[in-house]
C-alpha cells in the first residue's frame, strides 16, 4: 500500500462526513432498515476478488446507493472518481486473514480492507451501526451530536489554554522591554503554544469527521489560532541559541508525549536553552526583539526583520535614536518613527501593567 494510514482514514473521514453523497446515501441505507457493505476502490485486486454481480460505470448518488444496497451482495465504488462501478458482487477474500468481527458482512468487511487495501464500510442491518475499516482498524461512524460534545469540550479547554497563553505573552512583553526575562519565561509560553497547537490539530480531526455539520467548529478554532504559527516562529527567532533552528526544534517537540510537555525543562531542552538538562530555568535569556516588534501596529515585517537583523538584541533597539534606525537599509523615516512611536507604547503599556 503507498498511501500514508493516517492521511486514508483522514481521507476516508472526509468523504462519509456529514454532507457529502456518500454519507447521505449510507443514512438513507439507515433509515431504510437495510445494510449495506461498499468497497472504496476499484481495481485487479477487488477484480479477483468480486464474484457474480452486475457490472456498471454510473455516478454515485445518494439514491443509487440506497437502492443498489437493497440487492444482496455488495456495492464496489471507484473513490478515485466517484463512480459506481459494480453491485450484487459476492466478495472472496482471503478467509486465512484474521478477523475480530463476528457476522459475515463484518468479517467480510475487515478481511477486504486488509486484503486490497481500500477502504471497506459496512452497515450493519442489526445494530444499525456504520463501520469503516481502514488499514486494519475498525472505526465507527458515529452520530455528529456526539462527535460535537467532544469537540466542544475540547473547543472549551482550547479556549482555556489561549487566554493564559494571551496573558503570559502579554507579561513576556513587559519582561522583554526591562530585560528581566529567565528560560522559565519563555518556555511557559512556547508550553502554551504547543499546547494550544496540538488541541487545534484534535479538533482538525473532529472537524474532518463531521463535514459540513463542523463548519462553524472550524471557523471558531481557526479565529482562537490565528497568528500564533507566526508568534512562535518569532519566539524562537528571538531566543533559539546559534546553530539551532526552527525545524530542530520543532522535530524535537514532536516527540515530546503532552504529559511530558508540562515539564518546562523538557521544553527548555528542546529549546537549546536552561543548560544541557534544561533544568537551569532561572538563568537570564535576552530577546532578539522579532516578537515584540511585529506587534507595533503598521509595521511591516521586513522593517522589523532589517532592524533586528542589524543589532541583534531588543535592548540595543530600544536605545536606538530614530536617525540609526532610519540609516538600517529597509527602513524608512515613517517606519523608524513608527517603530519609536510604538516601542515607548508597549514600554508606557508594559509599566503600567506592572505597577498597576
Ligand atoms: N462475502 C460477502 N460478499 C458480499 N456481501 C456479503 C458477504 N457476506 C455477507 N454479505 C452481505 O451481508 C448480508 C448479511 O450477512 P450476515 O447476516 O451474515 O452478516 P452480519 O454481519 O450479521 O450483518 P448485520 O450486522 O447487517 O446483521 C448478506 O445478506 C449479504 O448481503
Amino acid at each position: 500500500m503507498t498511501e500514508n494510514p493516517v492521511n486514508l482514514l483522514r481521507e476516508t473521514l472526509a468523504l462519509v462526513a456529514p454532507g457529502t453523497v456518500l454519507r447521505d446515501g449510507l443514512e438513507r441505507i439507515l433509515r431504510g432498515r437495510t445494510g449495506a457493505i461498499i468497497v472504496l476502490g476499484f481495481d485487479e485486486t477487488v477484480e479477483a476478488i468480486s464474484s457474480g454481480g452486475f457490472r456498471l460505470d454510473v455516478e454515485l448518488t445518494a439514491a443509487r446507493l440506497r437502492e443498489l444496497a437493497k440487492m444482496d451482495g455488495a456495492v464496489i465504488v471507484d473513490r478515485a472518481n466517484n463512480r459506481i462501478r459494480r453491485a450484487n458482487v459476492q466478495l472472496l477474500p482471503n478467509a486465512s486473514i484474521e478477523t475480530a468481527e463476528a457476522g459475515m458482512r463484518h468479517r467480510t468487511a475487515e478481511r477486504v480492507a486488509r486484503q486490497t487495501g481500500h477502504p471497506v464500510i459496512s452497515v450493519s442491518q442489526s445494530m444499525r451501526i456504520i463501520s469503516l475499516y481502514v488499514d486494519g482498524r475498525r472505526h465507527v461512524i458515529e452520530p455528529s451530536e456526539a462527535i460535537l460534545a467532544r469537540a466542544n469540550q475540547a473547543l472549551a479547554t482550547l479556549e482555556r489554554y489561549k487566554a493564559r497563553l494571551d496573558k503570559i505573552s502579554g507579561g513576556l512583553d513587559a519582561l522583554e522591554i526591562e530585560d528581566l526575562v529567565t528560560v522559565r519565561d519563555v518556555t511557559a509560553v512556547l508550553q502554551l503554544l504547543e499546547m494550544v497547537s496540538r488541541i487545534a490539530s484534535d479538533i482538525d480531526g473532529y472537524v474532518v469527521e463531521l463535514g459540513t455539520d463542523g463548519r462553524l467548529l472550524a471557523l471558531q478554532v481557526e479565529e482562537l489560532t490565528r497568528g500564533l504559527m507566526a508568534e512562535r516562529d518569532f519566539l524562537l527567532t528571538d531566543y533559539l541559541p546559534q546553530g539551532l533552528d526552527t525545524a530542530t526544534v520543532d522535530a524535537r517537540l514532536k516527540w515530546v508525549g503532552s504529559p511530558a510537555l508540562l515539564d518546562l525543562a523538557m521544553v527548555a531542552r528542546a529549546m537549546g536553552l536552561g543548560g544541557a538538562d534544561g533544568q537551569d530555568l532561572d538563568a537570564s535569556v535576552s530577546p532578539r526583539g522579532l516578537r515584540i516588534l511585529s506587534k507595533i501596529p503598521r509595521l511591516p515585517l521586513v522593517t522589523a526583520r532589517a532592524v533586528v537583523d542589524n543589532w541583534g538584541s531588543l535592548q540595543a533597539v530600544l536605545a536606538a535614536t530614530v536617525e540609526e534606525l532610519e540609516a538600517v537599509d529597509g527602513v524608512g523615516a515613517r517606519q523608524a518613527r513608527t517603530l519609536r512611536d510604538g516601542l515607548s507604547r508597549l514600554a508606557e503599556v508594559s509599566i503600567a501593567d506592572r505597577y498597576a
